[in-house]
């Protein structure tokens, strides 16, 4: 299955807290790229990122009731184009099974995913940042005619 995917995309951010202050500060120093761009957020990184550029950011539940979900979600839709997720290496989240699921679902679909300043420079470096693009997604039908009986 191959997905269009528009100049203006839809990119999710998501940060866990001792995340919180790399990716502000990664945000600012790209302000002038996600303003082009529609932007959504786990409850508290879209709070955050939302006072810090001045932009408007749709704001789900905060990650540990449900966010990190509700992103997986709206990626399973094909409504996320890019994901930005600082998660936490060095702690241990109470929801780590909506974020390993999350992380997941950026697989299976196909999602540019960053989970470093070092991987975000680079997706937002890219010439398709700002251009549209075709991704080819998981083989659905070849899975359903294999699996799913
Ligand atoms: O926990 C998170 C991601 O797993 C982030 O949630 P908040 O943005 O609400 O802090």
């Amino acid at each position: 299955m191959i997905r269009t995917v528009g100049a203006s995309k839809n990119i999710a951010l998501v940060a866990h807290d001792n995340k919180k202050d790399d990716i502000l500060q990664w945000a600012l120093s790209n302000r002038h790229i996600l303003k082009n761009h529609t932007l959504l957020a786990t409850g508290t990184t879209g709070k955050l990122l939302e006072q810090a550029l001045e932009l408007p950011v749709r704001k789900l539940l905060s990650g540990p009731l449900g966010g990190d979900q509700q992103i997986g979600s709206l990626i399973a839709e094909g409504k996320v184009d890019i994901l930005i997720f600082f998660w936490d290496p060095m702690q241990s989240q109470p929801h780590d099974p909506d974020v390993k699921a999350l992380l997941r679902l950026g697989v299976v679909w196909n999602i540019p995913m960053a989970c470093d300043t070092a991987t975000a420079n680079l997706i937002f470096s890219s010439p398709l940042i700002n251009e549209e693009y075709t991704v080819k997604l998981t083989d659905y039908e070849d899975y359903k005619n294999r699996v799913i009986k």
